[in-house]
């Protein structure tokens, strides 16, 4: 299994592309299942998440290829509509083929997705929407089991933000009988890129980015040529890598105003920032970043895919820092491994209080899921000595090339196969 190895000190210095977003791609991807004509999507990062979407779409019978960041959709019929175990349990994500299943073809089996390291993450409120579109959905023997004739147009109040729940309602209200409202809609830049798409295959959708998205249903989709837009989490990940390390980086084919909660923070800890139309430039040469207080909500606020980050910023910066986790009920599993780095950092309940110390000492740690993954990542970068990360097959579903990407701004890691470098005491 493969591990990262990490030399701590090196300032990140330079230029680095954002790469297409995981969070959009995904939606995208199994929105292809609505095209009834040929799509070409481009800037699709290269992860892990996107080739298990790849092989379940393929798996139904979609046919999709993939060139380089250019995956392209032919209309197809799909031979199966189910969504099995073994793949579901290796990506959450995809129960987002659940809305286009039923939208389209009238039926989807798809393996309840269950927990994961981060906390319970039911799915409550994508089958609640699509009862209260006509659908008749039911769990049986660990699957979701939805049948419609066809969707209707309803109003549908979401009890809680969900990015994913808004999602899959508004992918399964594109092709529905008549109007369907989503009150409590998510903000997330992703839900407003994957309107885009479906608008660009001829939906009438108007609000995405707005808690309320009115959808009025048409008969059949087209085709389209789409840019997914770029990853704003891969983007916050190395700015903040560059605060930690003191250096100064610029950020490429980024969107800026997608991360305004991030940057305010980053100003806040002390650093520089320039932004343009699509880059983003941190600048924090020399010097130690302050700690910072982060609550995570849903967009607008402060994204929850940034806290393990900033957990990590916290570590070695002057001050103490709260950093409170209102998104997902067990997503601090990085704080141990950070505290066997030498960071001072106390769980309270969903409150980490981090007293920033001098320097964090290099350990082998482990990843446990994709952003605590991230944060021990950082960690190792100002670490002395080596960091040996094990488990980074959770890195690898949402980070497209990591290592090469921090080599090339100056970090000393690489990606060692099986044994340890390190030598125990
Ligand atoms: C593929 C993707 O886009 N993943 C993102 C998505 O996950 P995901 O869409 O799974 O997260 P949600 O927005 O749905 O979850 C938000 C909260 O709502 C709860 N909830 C959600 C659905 C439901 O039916 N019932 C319910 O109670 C969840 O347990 C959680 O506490 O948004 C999260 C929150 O920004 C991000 O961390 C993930 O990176
Ligand atoms: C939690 C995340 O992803 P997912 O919803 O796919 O598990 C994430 O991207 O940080």
């Amino acid at each position: 299994m493969d591990k990262l190895l990490i030399s701590g000190g090196p300032a990140l210095q330079g230029e680095v592309r954002a790469s297409g977003a995981k969070n959009a791609a995904l939606p995208i991807l199994a929105a292809t299942l609505l095209a009834e004509a040929p799509v070409t999507l481009t800037n699709i990062p290269r992860l892990r998440d996107i080739a298990t979407t790849l092989a379940l779409l393929g798996r139904m019978g979609a046919r999709l290829t993939r060139d380089g960041d250019e995956v392209r959709a032919e209309p197809s019929a799909l031979t199966s509509c189910v969504a099995p175990y073994e793949l579901v349990k290796t990506m959450r994500a995809s129960i987002l083929v659940l809305g286009p299943l039923v939208a389209r073809y009238g039926r989807a089996d798809v393996s309840l997705p269950g927990g994961c390291a981060i906390g319970a993450r039911p799915v409550n409120l994508h089958l609640d929407g699509l009862r209260a579109m006509g659908a008749e959905v039911t769990v049986e023997s660990g699957y979701i089991r939805a049948r419609a004739a066809r969707l209707q147009g309803a109003r549908l109040v979401m009890e809680m933000v969900s990015v994913t729940g808004t999602e899959n309602l508004m992918m399964a209200a594109t092709l529905a009988q008549g109007e369907t409202l989503i009150e409590n809609a998510a903000r997330e830049p992703e839900v407003v890129d994957l309107a885009d798409f479906l608008n660009a295959l001829g939906a009438r959708i108007e609000g995405a980015g707005t808690d309320l998205i009115r959808i009025q249903g048409v008969e059949r989709l087209g085709g389209a040529c789409y840019r997914v837009m770029p990853d704003r989490i891969e983007t916050g990940t190395f700015l903040v890598g560059a605060a930690m390390t003191g250096g100064r980086i610029r950020v490429l084919d980024t969107r800026p105003e997608c991360l305004d909660a991030v940057l305010q923070k980053l100003r806040e800890a002390g650093a520089e920032i320039a932004i343009g139309p699509d880059w983003i430039e941190l600048d924090m040469q020399g010097r130690r970043p302050r700690a910072v207080d982060i609550h995570t909500a849903p967009h607008p606020a402060f994204p929850t895919d940034m806290q393990a980050q900033f957990c990590a910023l916290n570590s070695i910066a002057e001050g103490v820092g709260t950093v409170t986790e209102a998104i997902f009920e067990n997503r601090f599993m990085h704080v141990p491994e950070l505290q066997r780095m030498g960071a001072d950092i106390r769980v309270e309940g969903n409150v980490a209080i981090c007293r920033g110390v001098e320097g964090l000492t290099a350990a082998p740690v482990m990843a446990t899921d994709l952003r605590a993954s991230a944060g021990l990542v950082l960690a190792g970068l100002v670490a002395s000595g080596e960091t040996l990360i094990d488990r980074i097959y959770h890195l690898d579903r949402g980070y497209d090339n990591i290592e090469s990407k921090l080599l090339a701004l100056g970090a000393r890691i690489q990606r060692v196969a099986g044994e340890s470098r390190i030598a125990t005491p």
